[in-house]
């Protein structure tokens, strides 16, 4: 503005990807310096259950809404099992600097959230020019570095970013499930409510645990189920001993060929066994492994709240959450697994059942959180298929 003295602010952060590129910017959240994978988010909210989400373990999340952070933080939004181990996104950068909160469930500021969960964030950039980057370029290997007083080794950055390997290979499942079997009885959010409990569980599923969204147990629970979640490790025989009506192959992080090692003879077992089986996201991709499947890495992947996918069992469009950088190769299915989904945007897989058996998965987010709810009747699917399966038991 005319006639005022114009300071020029220090660069407090940098983002220093593998190929040498260097982009400044402004410290918010945790300082210290982070390697991960940058990919970008297009949901216009939901940033706390984003940054929460273990599916983003080794991950450096790029907002392309500019404005995050205006609602605050709260208690609640969190979808990760495990807090306490800082399990999610390690890095995130926004276009805007984060404002002073404000709305009703605000407990908190952003920065001082991120801070106590060790996020490093970035603020002031170009997030549109890196947003493109990575359209043309994929998601980039990257270190993510926050010092207030403004002093980086550039070089020594740039080194560490190049020298790490990056997520192909990498197994973070185990990293991020439970250590520990354990009950959860949640029940969704309600307005006014917040949570409560199921009382009288009329199912009993076990959720095999790659790095669950909270979310997932919560809509379980809702249609009345009692959820035993279990370590990624847990065998067939551990996962059938609690005589579960159905199991559920949780999302995650990381490449699902890795974690296929352990999970594929677990999951093959689990669909010899006849029980009914459920797969989002991670838990998709494992299952189509354990069929005969294979995965690949994708260019940009997708991260979302508003892609458009096709139930081409029923004809119809759904507006979904996405979190994902491996698809499963739809050419890759063996006969008689038949492709139930696919993304509008790309024609990726996106869904698959077996035929004969009580077995289906998807690659997208039915539990939204954040996002659309349009695919909430996938857990119906469940249910239904479990009810079934007593139904026959019984006759
Ligand atoms: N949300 C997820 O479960 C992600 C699965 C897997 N890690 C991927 O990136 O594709």
């Amino acid at each position: 503005m005319a006639g005022e003295a114009w300071t020029e602010r220090k660069t407090t952060a940098v983002l220093v990807l593998a190929d040498g590129t260097v982009i400044e910017g402004y410290g918010v959240g945790a300082e210290g310096a982070t390697e991960g994978e940058v990919c970008f988010n297009t949901a216009l909210t939901g940033y706390q259950e984003i940054l929460t989400d273990p599916s983003y373990a080794k991950q450096i999340v790029t907002f392309t809404f500019p404005h995050i952070g205006n609602v605050g933080a709260n208690p609640d939004d969190h979808e990760d099992l495990t807090p306490a181990n800082s399990c999610g996104a390690v890095g995130a950068i926004f276009r805007a600097d984060v404002t002073a909160p404000s709305n009703y469930r605000s407990a908190g500021h952003l920065d001082a959230w991120l801070k106590a969960r060790g996020i490093v964030g970035l603020t002031g950039i170009d997030t549109r020019a890196l947003t493109a980057f990575i359209r043309d370029n994929g998601m980039p290997n990257a270190v993510i570095a926050h010092s207030e007083a403004g002093s980086f080794d550039i070089d020594a950055l740039k080194a560490r970013a190049k020298a790490w390997p990056g997520i192909v290979g990498l197994d973070l499942a185990k990293h991020v499930g439970v250590a520990e079997n354990a009950v959860w009885k949640e029940t969704p959010w309600i307005w006014d409510a917040g949570y409560a409990e199921t009382s009288e569980p009329r199912y009993r599923v076990v959720a095999v645990d790659y790095g669950t969204k909270r979310n997932i147990l919560r809509l379980m629970c809702g249609h009345g189920a009692e959820v035993v979640v279990v370590p990624p490790t847990a065998s067939a025989e551990d996962i059938l001993a609690h005589r579960p009506d159905g199991v559920f192959l949780s999302n995650g992080p990381g490449d699902p060929a890795a974690t296929g090692a352990y999970a594929v003879p677990t999951i093959r077992k689990l669909i010899e066994a006849d029980v009914p089986l459920f797969g989002i996201c991670l838990g998709h991709q494992l299952l189509a492994l354990a069929l005969g499947g294979r995965t690949e890495k994708m260019h940009q992947g997708h991260h979302g709240a508003n892609h458009p996918v096709k139930d081409y069992t029923t004809n119809k469009v759904e507006i979904v959450s996405m979190n994902h950088g491996f698809a499963v190769a739809a050419d890759s299915l063996p006969t008689g697994v038949e492709e139930t989904h696919r993304s509008l945007f790309d024609g990726s897989n996106c869904g698959l059942r077996l035929s004969g058996k009580p077995v289906f998965s998807v690659q997208h987010h039915p539990e939204a959180s954040p996002g659309p709810q349009d695919s909430h009747y996938l857990f119906q699917r469940f249910f239904d298929l479990i009810d079934e399966r007593r139904a026959k038991k019984a006759a």
